[in-house]
């Protein structure tokens, strides 16, 4: 008998991609196929994806967001999907469906509905996503990254946390150094596609730090292509140290080395900042479906493991100030740090992996 397959609906950004990851590693790990559902867009982040896992690109109605044409054509598209995942379901004969969320996983759990077969999905944020809610009513099950969670009328969600790539695994509580005296490591981090307000604010929040402290920072900072080289500017014109990069490949040992995070508050970047354990100023994105930013970032701010700043009073000195009570205040620092721990889930996909073996055909 061939090992039982799961089918991994996810898509548009890297947030969707990166639980979807997390899970399809330890599915491989316990002996399952698994094949994974996404779109071109979803594709450009399945890179990490181990190798054994098949690929599936489905016609997706992310092009609804192409004007006129694309909205009028997008029904067409998505039922075109459904059939398609229809057919290739009837082949594969999947024991098993799980939709991370984001409009490429709609025609797979639309297959999955329709033929019943077992399938759940997974919630990364404090506020379901608009394609989850659609699907929140049919699946067997519902699983929720973030605690507690703004959920349909009726749903019944179950808390697993999101889950975190290995490589996160690897600095789960990894022995945090406290701000002393020497170099001073800042991690800035804008989710999977960089945040330009960090870009504007933060290297002008690191120049009003005092002159004895800004030598010894050592800064990582996330910004996109097209603000690269104001940004390294910016820092070099206040005699910091800092490496500018579009996207970093090595975020978890450069969170663990951090003294200080400063984040969006996308699911998966709060996950891999509690796993690790990090003291953090978040800055959730303001235009998130739902303000979901701002509901993920709420347990963090409220057991003391994370400033919130809301982008609408932001300004560079405050942040100014905020970094100080930080960096000047290892105790402090320390209880963040701990504070964050409290919150990990690190065994959010072993968690996912039980329901699916629960569920599953
Ligand atoms: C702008 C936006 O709408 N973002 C949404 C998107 O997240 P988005 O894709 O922006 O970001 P997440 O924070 O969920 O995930 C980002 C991941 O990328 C990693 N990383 C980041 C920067 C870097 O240089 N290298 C790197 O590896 C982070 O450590 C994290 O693991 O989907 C998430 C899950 O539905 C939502 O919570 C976010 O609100």
């Amino acid at each position: 008998m061939p090992a039982p397959l799961a089918l991994i609906a996810a898509g548009g950004t890297g947030g969707h991609m990166f639980p979807a990851q997390a899970l399809a590693e330890l599915l491989l790990a316990e002996g399952w196929r698994v094949k994974l559902s996404t779109d071109d867009r979803g594709a450009r982040y399945a890179g990490g994806f181990p190798d054994a896992v098949q690929r599936s690109v489905v016609k997706s109605a992310t092009t609804a967001r192409g004007g006129l044409m694309g909205k009028l054509t997008a029904p067409m598209k998505i039922a075109a999907g459904v059939m398609d995942a229809r057919k290739d379901f009837k082949a594969d004969r999947p024991s098993v469906v799980i939709g991370f969320g984001g409009y490429p996983t709609i025609p797979a759990m639309s297959a999955a509905v329709s033929l019943g077969i077992p399938c759940m999905i997974h919630e990364q944020n404090g506020v379901m996503g608009r394609v989850n809610r659609l699907f929140s009513h049919r699946v067997n099950r519902v699983a929720c990254g973030t605690w507690p969670t703004d959920l349909p009328k009726g749903v019944q969600g179950i808390h697993t946390g999101n889950p975190v790539r290995a490589a996160v695994l690897e600095y789960s509580a990894a022995p945090y150094v406290p701000p002393g005296q020497g170099e001073l490591h800042v991690l800035v981090i804008g989710g999977s596609q960089g945040a330009r307000v960090l870009s504007d604010v933060v290297p002008a929040a690191i120049a009003g730090l005092p002159d004895m402290m800004r030598p010894r920072l050592r800064v990582s900072h996330q910004a996109r292509a097209e603000d690269a080289e104001r940004v390294t500017a910016a820092y070099a014109a206040a005699g910091v140290q800092a490496e500018v990069q579009p996207f970093f490949s090595d975020v978890p040992q450069r969170l663990a080395q951090a003294q200080l995070v400063i984040s969006r508050s996308g699911a998966s970047s709060l996950a891999d900042i509690t796993v690790i354990g990090r003291p953090a100023i978040l800055i959730p994105y303001a235009a998130a479906t739902g303000d979901h930013q701002t509901a993920n970032a709420r347990a963090l701010a409220q057991s003391g493991a994370a400033r919130v700043l809301p982008e609408s009073t932001l300004d560079a000195a405050g942040l100014t100030r905020d970094m100080r009570q930080i960096l000047d205040n290892p105790a402090q620092a320390m209880t963040m740090a701990d504070a964050a721990l409290t919150l990990a889930r690190p065994d959010a996909a072993r968690r996912l992996f039980e329901i699916v073996t629960e569920i599953a055909r």
